[in-house]
Order: C-alpha cells, then structure tokens, then sequence
C-alpha cells in the first residue's frame, strides 16, 4: 500500500479567530511545501499533526496516516517524525547514542551495524563515538536527519530544517533530506521561506496568507 498523510477539512484557530483552511493530501515520497507570512500559522499546523497543539488554539478537521485517523493517537504513537532548524542532539551523548536512542529497541549488534552503515551512506565514516559538540554544523545537521529516518517515522515535518546552514551547506543537505525521503517513500510537509526550498522539493505548494 502506498503511504499517505491526509489532512481533510483542518481550520486551525487562535482564540477563536481563524487562521488556515486546508485540504490536502500528500504521497509516500512527496514533499507538500507550506510557505507563508510570519505569525501565519505553519508551525501551529505542524504542532496540530504531531499533536502537540497549544492551548488557545482550536482545530477541527481529520488527520489520517496510512489509510489510519490519527486524531485521537497521542504524539509518541503517531510516529511523525519532526526535523527542526537546529539538530537538537543531546549533547551527553555520542552520535551513535543520539541515533540509537530514538530507534525501535531489538538486537543490540543489529543497532550497531544499522547505525555505522547509516552514517556510511551520510559521509560520516567511523564518526559514531563522536560527540555531538564536535561536529560542524552540516553534520549535525546528518546526524539529526539520521536519528528521524532510523526512528522509522511514518511522515517527515520539516519546519526550516535548512534555514540555519550556509548556501552551499544548505543546498547538499537539502539534497539528501529530499532523496532519503523519496528513497523511504514517506510524505513529508515542509515549512520554508525559501522559494528554492520549494523548487527542490518538486511538490505541491499551499501559502498562508493571514496574518493576525
Ligand atoms: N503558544 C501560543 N499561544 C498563543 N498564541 C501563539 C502561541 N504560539 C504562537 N502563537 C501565535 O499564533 C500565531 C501563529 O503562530 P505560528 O508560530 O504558527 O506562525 P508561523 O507561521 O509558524 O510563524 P513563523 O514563520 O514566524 O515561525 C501567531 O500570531 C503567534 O503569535
């Protein structure tokens, strides 16, 4: 079955005055692009599918993930993953240690393997024992996208994950989040200011226009 993040009839509301309408639907290995003003409502729409709206807000409309009505589902059982502009990696552990920590528990060599061949395939070779706080930014910035995809997320949020990295930084990180969630077949909706950031994702665009 192909997977699909569904969102039908949301209208999100801030104290009773409403800020976004939308319908949409996005496909396994698509990227929706949410653009819009400041003070919009996009990270309040991303907080309403991970289900972690605050309140003062209010929304109606349905969330299904995979043919499923997540609704209802608390935040740790929905499994949407959420990339940020700042890799947020704990820095009292290693870069193995912030990977593994997120992962589905099972054999611990098996953990191992499938965490240094993750870090192969980003370019960061033997780099497991490292800390956090010794990595570049760019790398951080890998080792953050590899925590989410071997959480095994059923759908990726970005909200500005590249906003923070230098033009050329920004441009191969881009690429490699892009592919690993076409490679992974997972929906994805991403919150940018970017226009090239939706040039890249070669999707659907919905923009905000309200602001309060
Ligand atoms: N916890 C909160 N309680 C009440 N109002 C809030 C809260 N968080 C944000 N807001 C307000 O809700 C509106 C939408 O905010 P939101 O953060 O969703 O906008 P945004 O489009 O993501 O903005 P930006 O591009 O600046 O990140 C804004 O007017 C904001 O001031």
């Amino acid at each position: 079955m192909q997977s699909s993040l569904q969102i039908k009839n949301c209208q999100l509301y801030r104290q009773n005055e409403r800020l976004l309408s939308l319908n949409e639907q996005v496909n396994g290995g698509e990227i929706l692009t949410i653009m819009g003003p400041s003070g919009s409502g996009k990270s309040s729409l991303l907080n309403w599918l991970t289900g972690t709206l605050p309140s003062g807000f209010k929304a109606t409309g349905d969330v299904w993930l995979n043919g499923k009505n997540i609704n209802d589902l608390p935040t740790h059982l929905r499994h949407i993953g959420v990339l940020y502009q700042d890799a947020l990696l704990f820095s009292h552990l290693s870069v193995a240690g912030n990977i593994a920590f997120a992962m589905p528990k099972g054999d611990k060599k098996q953990r191992i393997d499938k965490i240094a061949h993750a870090l192969e395939q980003v370019g960061l070779k033997g780099m497991a024992n490292r800390h956090p706080d010794s990595l570049s930014g760019g790398q951080q910035a890998r080792v953050a996208l590899l925590r989410l995809l071997l959480s095994e997320p059923k759908a990726i949020l970005l909200d500005e994950p590249f906003s923070k990295l230098d033009t050329q930084l920004r441009v191969d990180t881009r690429e490699l989040v892009f592919s690993q969630i076409r490679q992974h077949k997972l929906p994805a909706i991403m919150v940018t200011h970017d226009h090239s950031d939706y040039d890249a994702a070669n999707g659907k665009l919905f923009t905000l226009n309200t602001v309060l």
